[in-house]
């Protein structure tokens, strides 16, 4: 593609050629020096870590022709550069390279919702993705657990993929036919403008709770993020789908109301999807609903009170870009929770249940206890972790959630990365003093399960669909599940 085509009303142009900006032609672009190949455009981009502008010599030898950069560092790369190289300068060069990868990748889904908050983006996800499926449509969801289509699903690495990545990913998806998509949101790909240039019809919002704060100085600066989704990315005309009954919620109806766009509410307070009823039915849930079509009464088939506000908002998402109320709310009875979300993971031989569940914050385990209590005969137990180079101060209240809402807890280790794993066990355990502390994952899901009863339910929490434990740079291989699956079979508590 022409650069001029790629840049044009998005950056000041610094070529010192311009005759050679003029015919230039990009062969692709990144903004990682080591993904440089012949033709590239390279983005200088000042990151947490390094600044990208340290790595523009590596990027032009290996054959980056136009580098892209942060307005203030235009004069010193353009001192440092040959000529024949162009240097574009922008006030916003993450925002910049969003929109050239949306031009470069020009193919987005007819229809892409997105959906954010600090838990249930995932499922919100995967919910609206089976909704689009069940009204026929070749439909994605891209998010933690990586592109999930119908013909099965695709690891990445990002809940919010690299504006490149990103776009690149829906211009395969489109080519392949899918018209409709679902994505996370995730408050680091919002603040980074990784999604800067996604085609947005509706945009979702779950919740707030405490998450990354060692990324996002204050609770203000987490939200500010998230609502980059509502006030930058959905356009005047598409539709805000929120629980008013949540908190936070206010700021993103305050968001909605001033830029005029539509708004659709959930829940016990919403207009639109109102929740007149709740009641448990054996391993689902009965929900009655109030709606501008009607009254209505859904049998969703899971637990927790949780996984009916994201069933709700996935609903909400899909009525917002035009899908009739009844078939959507249909669509809820054969909902399928996402991989390691409060999933199945096994009976014991004497009769126990295993769960495998991802709160890694302190919010999500009090749900997701709270969800498990109420099928639970006997005692309720947990396996939990914390992760290293993560907001340290959510441990000691993960520790405090385990511990309020379990009968009984054992701290172990969760992806403790750059950080001494025993430091962040016991970090852990200042909120839950009485926790059983084991090092290893595999021994301390053993030992939970060799102590269950009959009647007993045990949550397996931090990891869900996660393959992997890192320690230090090393990736090593663990799945809960096949430590769930080995414990079992192993068996000591028949
Ligand atoms: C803290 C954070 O979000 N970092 C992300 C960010 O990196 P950064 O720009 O700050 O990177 P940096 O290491 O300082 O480098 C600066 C620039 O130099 C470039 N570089 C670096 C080295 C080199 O040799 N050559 C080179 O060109 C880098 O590509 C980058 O452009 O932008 C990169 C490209 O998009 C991401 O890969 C990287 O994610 C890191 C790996 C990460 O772990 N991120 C996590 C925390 C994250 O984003 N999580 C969210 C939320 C998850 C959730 O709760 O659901 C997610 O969306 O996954
Ligand atoms: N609406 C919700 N409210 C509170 N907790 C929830 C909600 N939905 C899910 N959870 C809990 O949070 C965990 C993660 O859920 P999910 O993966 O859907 O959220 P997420 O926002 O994508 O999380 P992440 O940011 O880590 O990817 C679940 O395993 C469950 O414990
Ligand atoms: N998206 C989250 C996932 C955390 C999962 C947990 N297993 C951990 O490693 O802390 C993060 O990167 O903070
Ligand atoms: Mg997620």
């Amino acid at each position: 593609m022409q650069l001029e085509q790629l840049a044009s009303g998005l950056t000041v142009a610094e070529a010192s050629c311009p005759e050679e900006f003029g015919g230039l032609s990009i062969s692709g672009l990144t903004a990682d020096s080591r993904q440089v190949k012949p033709g590239y455009l390279f983005a200088a981009l000042k990151g947490v870590q390094v600044d990208g502008a340290q790595f523009v010599p590596k990027a032009v030898e290996q054959g980056a022709v136009a580098i892209l950069c942060a307005q203030d560092s235009v004069d010193q790369l353009r001192s440092e550069l040959p000529d024949t190289v162009v240097v574009l300068g922008s006030e916003e060069p993450r925002h910049a390279l969003a929109l050239m990868a949306a031009r470069f990748y020009n193919k987005q889904p007819k229809v892409t919702v997105a959906v954010t908050g600090t838990s249930g983006k995932t499922s919100v996800a995967h919910f609206v993705r089976q909704i689009f499926q069940s009204a026929g449509h070749a439909a994605a969801s891209l998010g933690t657990i990586g592109t999930v289509t119908a013909d099965g699903r695709v690891y990445g690495g990002l809940t919010t993929p690299d504006p490149v990545a990103l776009h690149a990913e829906l211009n395969r998806l489109t080519e392949e036919g899918v018209t409709h998509a679902a994505l996370e949101a995730s408050s680091h790909g919002l603040d980074q403008h990784r999604l800067d240039g996604v085609r947005i019809a509706a945009a979702g919002f779950t919740n707030l709770g405490r998450d990354h704060m060692d990324y996002h100085p204050t609770i203000e600066d987490y939200l500010g993020a998230k609502l980059r989704l509502f006030k930058d990315l959905l356009p005047t005309g598409g539709t805000v789908v929120v629980d008013p009954g949540e908190k936070y919620a206010d700021r993103v109806i305050g968001v909605a109301e001033a830029r005029g766009l539509q708004l659709l509410t959930v829940g016990e307070t919403g207009k639109d999807l109102k929740l007149t009823g709740l009641r448990q039915s054996g391993s689902a849930q009965v929900l009655t609903l109030a709606t501008p079509r009607g009254d209505y009464t859904v049998t969703l088939p899971l637990i927790g009170r949780f996984q009916v506000s994201n069933a709700l908002v996935a609903a909400g998402l899909a009525i917002a870009v035009g899908h009739e109320t009844g078939p959507v709310l249909r669509a809820l009875e054969n909902l399928k929770g996402a991989p390691g979300r409060l999933e199945f993971a096994g009976h014991t031989q004497n009769g126990a249940l295993v769960v495998i569940d991802y709160a890694h914050k302190p919010d999500a385990l009090e749900n997701v206890l709270a969800a498990l209590r109420p099928v639970t005969e006997g005692k309720l137990s947990v396996v939990i972790g914390a992760g290293g180079d993560r907001d340290p101060g959510k441990r000691p209240l993960m520790g405090k959630a385990a511990a309020e809402r379990a009968d009984f807890v054992i701290v172990t280790d969760d992806n403790p990365r750059s950080e001494d794993p025993a430091a962040i066990r016991k970090a852990v355990k200042e909120g839950a003093p009485e926790a059983l502390e084991i090092d290893d994952r595999g021994e301390a899901i053993f030992e939970a399960i060799k102590r269950l009863q009959p009647g007993d339910v045990l949550c397996v929490a931090g990891k869900g669909h996660e393959t992997g434990q890192i320690v230090g740079e090393t990736i090593l291989p663990f799945s809960d599940h096949e430590a769930v699956a080995d414990a079992i079979a192993k068996g000591g508590n028949e």
